[in-house]
């Protein structure tokens, strides 16, 4: 019997070390039974200690990847990982400014764990024109201090940047909560304009949190394209991301990734 399965695009780097990225991306649409496709941006060198090269693939590049795959697929949800550069930014705002339907999770990467610069200097004015088409829009704490331009230290502090980041256009904002290093690590702040509500799930004591960020947005996406509402779908993931975190792997030296099939792994 032919099935006809969800489609969830993620348009994102390449991590070598598999754990961030759109390595992280797709085995989290797999694992919600979600069709992945995606459109690469960038290849990273990258292990569980950083990022030591970054080589970006052409606009024109980009945009074809996306191109192939709307033209011929229905993609019920997206999400957007590392974009890299002001060129690649723009010609994906151009892009996804053109759709009607679909889904966009914005995960605005500028700054990794491990502190490696994800984004240009001069790429960060070019991605405040992208949020405006976000569904759901998910900086982590130093994202949030840029896009805000306040400093984040308390709950409080999460609360006033999410409505802050929220008047920059996006429907609804995540303050993620995963850089803390206090009882905050792990509480996510959610604003979509009426509700400001934390998300709670237990705090895992771990160092291998490798590809949270991105775990968290692909399955946040990976929920819109199974049809439920952007707060369900934040909630779902958020779950989610705990489960992954509770099983994360010792892989590498560093930081090593999260358990993206956790059932498996008993
Ligand atoms: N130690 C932890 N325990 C529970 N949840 C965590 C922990 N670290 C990160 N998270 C969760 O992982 C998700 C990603 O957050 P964060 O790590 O801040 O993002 P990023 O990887 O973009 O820096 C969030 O839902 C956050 O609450
Ligand atoms: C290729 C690539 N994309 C995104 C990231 C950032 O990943 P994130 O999930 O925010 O997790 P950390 O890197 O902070 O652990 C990345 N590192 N590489």
């Amino acid at each position: 019997m032919a099935y006809i399965p969800p489609v969830a695009l993620t348009i994102a780097g390449s991590d070598s070390g598999g754990g961030a990225g759109i390595q992280a991306d797709l085995r989290t649409f797999s694992f919600h039974a979600v069709h992945g496709t995606s459109a690469l941006t960038c290849i990273t060198a990258q292990n569980t200690q950083g990022v030591s090269r970054v080589d970006a693939l052409a606009p024109e590049a980009i945009i074809a990847q996306i191109e192939a795959v709307f033209t011929d697929m229905g993609v019920q949800a997206l999400k957007t990982g590392m974009l890299l550069n002001q060129p690649i930014i723009e010609a994906v705002t151009d892009y996804l400014k053109g759709l009607v339907d679909v889904d966009c999770v914005i995960d605005p990467v500028m700054v990794s764990r491990t502190g490696a610069q994800l984004i240009d200097d001069n790429a960060i004015a070019a991605l405040k024109k992208l949020i405006p088409l976000a569904t759901v829009l998910t900086p982590n704490r130093y994202e949030a201090e840029i896009l805000s331009g306040q400093s984040i230290k308390t709950l409080e502090h999460m609360k006033t940047a999410a409505q802050a980041i929220h008047g920059l256009g996006a429907k609804a904002v995540i303050v993620k909560g995963g850089g803390f290093d206090n009882e905050l690590r792990g509480i996510d702040v959610w604003y979509d304009g009426t509700t400001l509500t934390k998300l709670t799930t237990s705090c895992i004591d771990t160092a291998d949190t490798h590809g949270t960020g991105c775990t968290l947005s692909a399955a946040i996406t990976a929920n819109l394209a199974l049809g439920h509402t952007p707060f369900e779908a934040a909630k779902r993931a958020k779950e989610y991301v705990t489960q992954a975190l509770n099983y994360s792997l010792r892989i590498g030296t560093g930081q090593g990734p999260v358990g993206h099939f956790y059932p498996l792994l008993t």
